[in-house]
């Protein structure tokens, strides 16, 4: 039978005969062992795990256990060597983690009563492997890192960072201080529980909104790293991503980053090696003229990893795009990956398949670790993807990766879980223009039906595909509803399996409408048209009320195909109806009120969010460069009384540097005074002339850098 092992072993060879489990182990080798490995073993076999029994030799390269198997131990850090023969099992690992991987693999090969006759020689092809919780939004539960680190070590991924953006003691104002008592005893079981899964705990400081390049803060940083070395940590990072002015000085980061190593990192005889997160994190933003880059290749201790997103924040990572880094840097990047975190498109869920990455990066890279969805449980899918990819590259295969990924995490319920993801994986419009594949397979049916019924006649096999596909939707939203094989995960997803049930409906409904209408059955289109208008409301309604946030609010499911699918047959079977029977049935209002252009790079593709009185940009959680001329311009799709506008550019100065406009045609303009509100934001106001135009324009000198926290138009109270 093919071995199925996650992570990909790299080398198997199976002899195509097995034994039956034999009833008890004999162990030989607990005295030099991991013991994290003999405890894996000793909670899996139980009590058939004893002196007596199949000899079960386990232990590292140079044990007297395993040295029958020295030169079969691959030599490479984690490597391991796995042998099940009619004689003896051997677990032999090149370094104490490999035993441990020996022991998750063993594992894996006891199917059905049996245990085949095996050879593996595996070692994974990137060093650091992993997840870093680095989102923006609300951060994990200690409950949900205590699950995670357990995912961790069933996957062989050996690393989690610990640094996410919105703990006030990861980041500002709290940086400086210890971690109150409560806080600092649950980072400690977190510790424990990852060095038991063999996991690197890293723990992630970021200093730059607000350090001061003194030796006071020097000291403060390092005392909190004390502090964190006494709950046990042993793995440190430090991130300068986000920030702009006097933290982003890249010397002065460097002095502080050699100065942690040789005072730190090095004289501490258990830690590994430290890791940055740069302020030009990524090509977009790297400027060869600020000589950023090339301060940290030439002056950053070589023992410091340098971490990288790729061309842009959100990116696949290319073979090209990990040279030009190497260069820049003078070492391997230490991969930051943004997948599948969604802090800049909350209201999607990103359950797809890891795709797009070179499987030729592996030697130029000394870690690859995934920022994951505020959604710990849902993020399991990738991240059991990244697991495999980062383990074996040139095995990887994104599609079985990420049908195993949906057994492991959904055992009960694989059929129902995969029609879920399956249209949960694209992002929708957003700023970076990252995107992914969604209902691949429907997508093609659903193209060619809509063409054919819109020339009079469509094929009826896809009219029946699209109505089974729907049919699934709705079975698999209410089978995942009731599920309790993983309840963490469906307590994440439930605003999402509501709003996938309404879809199913209204796709079978929308359809519906199509026959009626075909059948010239007025009062049973009329029926379907009203229901579907029904879906569509609590549709809206579920929006109104799940996820509630200041950037994208609400519960998106299905945007790429199914939901543009829906509004499409629906507008057209409307339409035909109306122009049969001469009515006037209304269709759905799905329209934007506004329209935004600007010159500003990073603004080009905000998406905006439209309520029925006003209308939000979608805040950028990046610090912004506003070169100067910088325009950001809303026209709303009529002239408003606009009772006012907001602007929140959380900037420490005034904004003197800018002038808020508003205008009724676009040629003639008003300069509308702004004002500060007890809260620090913006308002401008202005007496009550018809507005159909509102624009900011930075009409100072040079660039500035402000964090759009906030820029909405109220055109009716
Ligand atoms: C290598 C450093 C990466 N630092 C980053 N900080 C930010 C992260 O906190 C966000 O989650 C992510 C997605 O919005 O964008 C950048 S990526």
């Amino acid at each position: 039978q093919d071995i199925k092992v996650q992570p990909s072993p790299r080398q198997v060879n199976v002899t195509g005969k097995s034994m039956t489990i034999p009833v008890a182990f004999r162990l030989v080798g607990e005295q030099e062992a991991n013991p994290h490995a003999i405890a894996l073993l000793k909670q899996f076999l139980g009590d058939r795990l004893g002196t007596e029994g199949f000899p079960l030799y386990v232990g590292e390269k140079g044990d007297r256990a395993v040295r029958g198997a020295k030169r079969l131990i691959p030599d490479h850090p984690e490597g391991y060597y796995l042998s099940i023969t009619d004689k003896a099992i051997m677990l032999a690992g090149n370094d104490e983690r490999g035993t441990y991987y020996a022991v998750r693999t063993f594992m894996q090969l006891f199917h059905e009563g049996h245990l085949p006759f095996v050879g593996i020689q595996d070692y994974p092809d990137v060093r650091f492997r992993g997840v870093v919780e680095g989102f923006y939004g609300t951060p994990w539960s200690h409950e949900a890192r205590l699950r995670q680190l357990q995912f961790y070590g069933e996957n062989k991924l050996n690393t989690y960072i610990y640094g996410p953006k919105d703990d006030p003691f990861h980041s500002s104002p709290n940086w400086r201080k210890p971690y109150p008592a409560k806080e600092a005893a649950r980072l400690a079981e977190l510790v424990k529980v990852a060095n038991e899964n063999e996991v690197d705990f890293v723990w992630a400081i970021h200093p730059g909104l607000d350090i001061r390049w003194e030796t006071s803060d020097r000291d403060s940083l390092m005392a909190k790293f004390e502090h964190m070395y006494d709950l046990g940590v042993r793995s440190f990072a430090v991130f300068f991503d986000d920030i702009s002015g006097e933290g982003a000085k890249a010397d002065r980061q460097v002095e502080l980053l050699n100065y942690i190593d040789d005072h730190f990192v090095q004289v501490k005889p258990d830690v590994t090696p430290l890791i940055v997160c740069p302020t030009e994190y990524n090509k977009g933003w790297a400027r060869p003229e600020s000589g950023y880059l090339a301060t940290i290749g030439e002056k950053l201790n070589p023992s410091v990893e340098v971490m990288w997103t790729g061309d842009r924040v959100i990116s696949e990572i290319t073979r090209e795009g990990v040279e030009w880094i190497r260069e820049q840097i003078k070492r391997p990047s230490y991969i930051w990956w943004n997948f599948p975190v969604s802090d800049y498109v909350r209201d999607h869920l990103l359950l797809g398949e890891v795709y797009g990455n070179g499987k030729d990066i592996a030697g130029s890279i000394s870690g690859f670790v995934a920022n994951p969805m505020e959604w710990a449980e849902a993020s399991k899918l990738a991240i059991y993807c990244v697991a495999d990819y980062t383990w074996n590259m040139q095995s990887y295969d994104r599609f079985r990766s990420w049908y195993r990924a949906i057994r492991a995490i959904m055992p009960e319920n694989v059929e129902a879980f995969t029609v879920f993801a399956r249209h949960n994986s694209d992002l929708g419009e957003n700023v970076h223009r990252f995107r992914r594949e969604e209902s691949v397979e429907i997508q093609p049916v659903a193209e060619r039906f809509m063409k054919g019924y819109r020339e009079g006649h469509y094929d009826e096999r896809d009219f029946l595909a699209l109505q089974d596909e729907f049919e699934r939707v709705a079975e698999a939203a209410d089978l995942l509803l009731i599920d309790r094989e993983n309840e963490a995960l469906i307590e994440e997803i439930t605003p999402w399996l509501h709003q996938f049930k309404i879809l199913g409906d209204a796709g079978q409904e929308a359809l519906a409408m199509i026959k009626a209408g075909e059948r010239g059955d007025r009062e049973l289109f009329l029926r379907k048209y009203n229901h579907v208008k029904a879906l569509r409301k609590r549709s809206y309604e579920l929006e109104r009320q799940f996820n509630q946030n200041p950037y994208q609010p609400g519960v998106k499911t299905g945007t790429t195909v199914l939901q543009p699918l829906v509004l499409d047959v629906f507008t057209e079977a409307t339409e035909r109806f109306n122009r049969q029977n001469g009515t006037d049935l209304p269709l759905l209002a799905d329209y934007s009120p506004c329209k935004l252009t600007t010159n500003v790079p990073q603004l080009e593709h905000l998406p905006l969010q439209v309520y029925p009185s006003r209308v939000h940009l979608t805040p950028l959680l990046e610090v912004v460069k506003w070169p100067a001329g910088g325009y950001l311009q809303l026209e709303l799709d009529d002239a408003y009384r606009i009772p006012g506008t907001r602007l929140n550019f959380d900037v420490k100065g005034d904004l003197s540097w800018g002038v808020m406009e508003v205008s009724a045609d676009g040629e003639t303009w008003q300069t509308v005074t702004l004002t500060r509100d007890a809260r620090g934001r913006l308002n401008g106001k202005w007496e009550d002339t018809p507005v159909k135009f509102v624009r900011f324009t930075n009409t100072g000198e040079g660039e500035q850098q402000v964090y759009l926290r906030e820029f909405y138009v109220v055109f009716s109270l």
